[in-house]
């Protein structure tokens, strides 16, 4: 839709219409509160910003929504087919999904969650690189980098809500 579409909308068709770009309350609450935005750069400017720092139970429930890298996203839930044509791009050979899986389970035991990295515009070989050093950071350092990394993905699917 477009920005004007979005700026008008009820309250809680802009609430739904957002939801899943990233499943946190408070973010969602910003930015459907913060219209009339007058640029799209501007709202995706707010959206990179809002909420900021997620607690540990927001990201938790938001990478509830997002399936392993390498594995597809099943059902017909929004956010499943925007997980799947992130990673849809991914030419994953067989060497580097076995290095994947291996990796993701490594990560989930350390670290007790999925690991997350926004998908789009990366090879999986860049995404195998950024999993392995990940592995070695401390609880905090990846705390934030999750975070980032969930606002990278919302800003990418806002773009696809909010046309130009
Ligand atoms: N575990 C993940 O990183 N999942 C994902 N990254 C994306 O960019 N989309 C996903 O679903």
């Amino acid at each position: 839709m477009q920005l004007e579409q979005f700026n008008q909308l009820p309250d809680e068709e802009a609430l739904a219409a957002v939801r899943p770009c990233l499943d946190v309350e408070r973010w969602g609450d910003a930015i459907v509160t913060s219209r009339p935005f007058s640029s799209r750069q501007e709202l995706l400017a707010f959206a990179a910003e809002a909420a900021w720092p997620f607690t540990e139970s927001e990201l938790e429930r938001a990478l509830s929504h997002h399936p392993r890298i390498g594995e597809r996203a099943a059902g017909e839930a929004h956010e499943a087919s925007l997980s799947r044509s992130e990673q849809a791009a991914l030419d994953i050979s067989q060497t580097t999904a076995e290095s994947l899986a291996a990796g993701n389970r490594a990560y989930e035991e350390k670290f007790d969650r999925v690991f997350l990295i926004r998908a789009a515009g990366r090879s999986s070989e860049e995404i195998l690189a950024a999993l392995n050093a990940r592995l070695g950071h401390t609880a905090e350092e990846e705390q934030a980098i999750v975070d980032h990394q969930l606002r990278e993905i919302a800003a990418l699917r806002l773009e696809g809500v909010v046309s130009a």
